[in-house]
């Protein structure tokens, strides 16, 4: 299929297609011919854009929103539509007339729909897989003012992309970056997983809560600036930090609650995300901001709470904003074994939000506060934070006797304390393991009797691996002889 067409003056998208517009260039040849066979790895967890804005007009954005590009004009090309889906539909929707939408986003869309039809560049067409311009997302800076267009493309080919970008920030001066990112794959997903800075240092820098964050095009922003700062100031008052609370900061983004909740009465934050770049951009927010006792893990939130409550970890808190979809079974009993006092849940999705409320009451905890917060204005959709609080003890709490001498408190140690063996199997073995670990191991070496745990059925085994590291310590440190395991 040839990436040109003939130019057919016909009105739809934003504004109505014309001649004029339209000037070919043979560089330009190669745009709308980006199908290509080559496929990004499929990626398993939601992407940021899976939230409300850019699905559908009834989310649009005030400071971050993503835009499908459509060819109008019956397909001929002579016509571009950028706007977003009508609900449950991937009919595009003209937005330039939209009240909730950001000015300067409007502009960028305009400049770029008029640049895509001067150089005769071809939209994504979903139904073909043909098309080069797939999504425009613009994110605006708040306080900032800086600007970020994401180009999503089908292909990694833009000949003609410093000449695109010159004629956008000539139009749209405001704009500070401008990135490619290539989507090749027939998916709803909005973004691909390479990316191309193409002018520009490639995020936006935005001010939140009296902290300073870095965005980049990967990473999940809320769209509306004003009430992000009413959302989670009022998570941080529900979760009642008092200066001594080890928080987890779950599906953390680039670390925007973790990092006010360090910033406000958390004694530490863990904060966990699965998207890298998003990590990247939140232990990049800790350095700029100077904040030393929060650390970022890019991982599944559900692995990384179910080995944290393995490795027979607590946490006091847990600060969790999950997507639409809402949090796995596994991740909540996770949180349960974890022996949270508090969970502050914050969702963008009342379904799954009502979901997740129930299973954490079976799991012990009781719904104290649950209030709306209005983050999509003049739309059906609303933001709801619950608090929830522990009130039955945790099922799995490991119950170990530690001699204070043991702890390295008061008096000459005699014998390695857990955190003498800890020390030694991390740094001989690289392995972390938890004092339930190490108690369990010294009562099967009859070193220790472990207390009495009994309606506590949930307690796991030492894995293979650690027992072995273990047992290593033990006889590192003279507490067991060569073999003495063995029997
Ligand atoms: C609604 S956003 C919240 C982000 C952040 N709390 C904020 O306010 O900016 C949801 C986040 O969940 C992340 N996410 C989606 N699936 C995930 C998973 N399985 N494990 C960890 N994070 C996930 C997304 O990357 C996104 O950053």
């Amino acid at each position: 299929m040839s990436p040109f067409v003939p130019a057919r003056g016909k009105p739809g998208g934003i504004g109505a297609g014309r001649a004029s517009d339209r000037r070919t260039h043979a560089a330009e040849a190669r745009y709308g011919a980006g199908q290509s066979s080559r496929r990004s790895p499929a990626r398993s967890h939601a992407r940021p854009h899976d939230r409300p804005h850019g699905r559908s007009p009834l989310a649009a954005a005030r400071s971050d929103r993503a835009s499908a590009v459509g060819q109008g004009g019956g397909g001929s090309g002579a016509d571009i539509l950028i706007g977003m889906y009508a609900p449950g539909t991937h009919r595009i929707v003209r937005t330039d007339g939209c009240l909730v939408e950001n000015p300067q986003a409007q502009q960028v869309i305009r400049a770029v729909r008029s640049i895509m039809l001067r150089y005769g560049m071809l939209a994504y067409n979903e139904d073909s897989h043909q098309g080069f311009m797939r999504h425009v997302v613009v994110r605006v800076g708040h306080r900032s003012g800086e600007v970020l267009v994401t180009l999503v493309t089908n292909g990694d080919d833009f000949p003609a992309s410093r000449s695109f970008c010159r004629e956008l920030t000539r139009r749209c001066p405001f704009v500070t970056t401008v990135v490619q990112n290539v989507n090749e794959r027939q998916t709803n997903v909005v973004l691909g997983s390479r990316e191309r800075r193409l002018y520009g240092p490639g995020f936006i820098l935005d001010e939140l809560c009296g902290l300073s964050f870095r965005i980049s095009s990967q990473s999940f922003y809320q769209v509306n600036a004003t009430q992000t700062e009413v959302l989670y100031r009022r998570t941080i008052e529900l979760a009642q930090l008092s200066g001594t609370q080890r928080v987890i900061d779950a599906y953390c983004g680039t670390g925007t609650i973790g990092l006010v909740a360090a910033a406000n009465g958390a004694r530490e934050v863990v904060g966990v995300d699965a998207v890298e770049s998003a990590i990247g951009d939140a232990r990049e927010n800790a350095r700029h901001n100077g904040i030393d006792n929060a650390r970022f893990v890019a991982a599944d939130a559900t692995a990384f709470m179910r080995d944290m409550a393995r490795a027979g970890e607590r946490a006091d808190v847990v600060i969790m904003d999950p997507p639409r979809a809402g949090a796995t079974e596994e991740c909540l009993a996770a949180i349960a074994e974890l022996g949270a006092d508090r969970v502050a849940y914050v969702s963008c999705n009342p379904h799954t939000h009502a979901r997740d409320l129930r299973f954490l009451a079976q799991q012990g905890y009781r719904l104290e506060t649950l209030q709306g917060v209005d983050m999509f204005p003049h739309t059906a959709h609303v933001e709801s934070i619950a608090l929830l609080t522990r009130e039955k003890p945790v099922k799995s709490y490991a119950y170990v006797n530690i001699s204070p001498s043991e702890l390295g408190m008061g008096g000459e140690i005699k014998k390695p304390t857990y955190e003498n063996i800890r020390e030694y199997v991390k740094k001989t073995h690289g392995l972390t393991v938890s004092s339930l670990n190490i108690a369990q191991m010294k009562a099967e070496c009859g070193l220790e009797k472990q207390a009495d745990r009994s309606g506590d059925k949930k307690q796991p085994n030492c894995p293979p691996e650690k027992r072995e590291a273990i047992l290593d310590a033990f006889r590192h440190f003279g507490m067991i002889e060569d073999g003495s395991e063995e029997d």
